[in-house]
């Protein structure tokens, strides 16, 4: 009997501890253990060697990375919902199947979304401030102190229906906010009929009318600053813009500029353009109290790194098998 030689696979960064055991019992995993961000030269060795990559969104996984990948790099398992670090069509090219991680960090992502949209007009962040900043300082209750914006009966406006879209609808109609949306397509007329949601084609006469946007498309060459100064001037001085999707699907100065004169009320950010760099301009908002800072968090549960690390292997496995990998992603998605 002959044993099958286990895949080379490189994992990017420290998974959590069931999902690297598991990666060492079923393949010749490299582990990151003290999970120091890869170079691109480390990219560029670990593609010239491995069968498996498994990127994570913190590495580039470009053109360049890709054209330098050994005739053994068959399949990138991304270990990420987005793909928007990773050169597709490039891959698609060079015969490399990507897949990722889709459905599983939906509902968390969703209840993120919804944090945010609840913390930045109702003031949370501030609130919470007061007491551990200034111990001692609070003066107590008054009837004009720290008001913020209600949230129920408002209009909220989702760009980009997927999954992640659809999840934080669920929420936001619960908690009394009527749905707006703007998508490539309509979803279908059961889901629209469950949210009561309005449809707009156009996206620019939706932001014009709601008090809060939620940003839960993709990042593509599409998507690339959709929210432009342009739009940004369309929304309302009193709207409020959430971001859990990608930084650069909003023009991040021209949001800096509309929130510094006050053409928007606030914004609730856990994604941004230059990542893992934060625009100092934006930390002083938020230190003024118009914008919420989250340092990209929102599918951070154990439970949903586990489910994404049991997706990854399930890619693997199948593909390694010969049969077509469940969340394979296809060039110009
Ligand atoms: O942002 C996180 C992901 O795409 O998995």
């Amino acid at each position: 009997m002959t044993t099958k030689k286990k895949p080379k696979v490189y994992i990017t960064r420290k998974l959590p501890d069931a999902v690297e055991t598991r990666m060492r019992e079923l393949f010749d995993a490299e582990l990151n253990i003290d999970d120091a961000p890869r170079s691109k030269a480390e990219l560029i060795a670990a593609v010239q060697n491995a069968d498996v990559l498994v990127p994570t969104v913190t590495d580039r996984i470009d053109a360049t990375v890709i054209e330098e990948a050994g005739p053994q790099l068959k399949l990138i398992a991304s270990f990420s919902n987005g793909t928007d670090h990773i050169d597709v069509e490039a891959a698609a090219r060079k015969g490399i199947t990507v897949t990722n991680t889709p459905n599983v960090l939906t509902e968390d992502t969703a209840d993120m979304t919804m944090a945010l949209i609840l913390a930045v007009p109702r003031r949370l962040g501030e609130g919470a401030r007061v007491l551990t900043d200034q111990p001692g300082e609070w003066a107590g209750w008054s009837p004009t102190w720290m008001l913020g914006r209600r949230i129920h009966g408002k209009r909220i406006g989702i760009v980009g229906m997927g999954r992640i879209g659809t999840a934080v609808a669920r929420r936001a109609k619960a908690f009394g906010l009527s749905i707006h949306y703007h998508n490539r397509k309509r979803v279908n007329p059961a889901t629209e009929d469950e949210l009561e949601a309005t449809y707009w084609e156009s996206l620019d006469q939706m932001l014009a009318r709601v008090d809060i946007v939620s940003i839960n498309c993709p990042s593509t060459p599409a998507t690339f600053h959709l929210l432009s100064a342009r739009r940004l001037a369309l929304l309302q001085p009193t709207a409020y813009l959430v971001n859990t999707a990608r930084g650069d699907v909003i023009d991040e100065a021209a949001l800096i500029k509309s929130l510094r004169e006050g053409k928007l009320a606030g914004a609730g950010l856990d994604v941004f353009e230059n990542e893992p760099a934060v625009n100092p301009k934006l930390v002083k908002l938020a230190n003024e109290g118009k914008v919420v800072l989250l340092p990209h968090m929102s599918s951070a549960t154990i439970e949903g790194r586990i489910d994404m690390g049991d997706k990854v292997i399930i890619n693997i496995r199948t593909f390694i098998d010969g049969h077509r990998p469940p969340n394979r992603v296809l060039p110009g998605r």
